[in-house]
């Protein structure tokens, strides 16, 4: 059987009203895709925890996760990714690639011109729709 891993996902949205995109490095699992920053999970977190957690880890900023926006199951070729992005807001610092390649800030219109990880399009799609 696959194995199953709960990835939490940032969806942050600036004053200009652009998001957040972040582009996987060459040696990361899915190389060299776009994706919401995030991480996995860990044991006795909350949602809200771990995906604050891992924006200060990845982007040496703290944001503040409002709500859960999309909650997908993903499978891939060799597990399956329980996606879950969350809204959240920027409370302090700006954001910096340290394990990305690099990071950029989008239109909404714009988001469909990246190579998402296949496992982000539903909410890459539900953005779009948005407004
Ligand atoms: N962070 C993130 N991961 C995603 C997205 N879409 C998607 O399929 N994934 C997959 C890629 C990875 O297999 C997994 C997340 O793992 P990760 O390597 O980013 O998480 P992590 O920082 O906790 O990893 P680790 O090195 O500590 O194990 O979920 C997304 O939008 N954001």
């Amino acid at each position: 059987m696959k194995k199953k891993v709960k990835v939490v996902a940032a969806i942050i949205e600036n004053d200009n009203n652009e998001i957040l995109c972040a582009l996987r490095s060459p040696k990361m699992v899915l190389p060299n895709m776009w994706e919401f920053p995030g991480g996995k999970v860990e044991k006795g977190e909350s949602l809200y925890e771990a995906i604050e957690r891992e924006i200060k880890e990845e982007l040496k900023c703290n944001v503040k996760a409002i709500d859960i926006f999309n909650d997908i199951d993903h499978e891939y070729e060799n597990f399956i990714v329980n996606l879950i992005c969350l809204k959240c807001k920027l409370v302090e610092g700006n954001p910096m690639a340290c394990e990305h390649s690099k990071i950029i800030w989008l239109k909404r219109e714009n988001l469909d011109s990246l190579k998402w990880a296949p496992a982000d399009i539903s909410a890459v799609n539900r953005l779009i729709k948005e407004r």
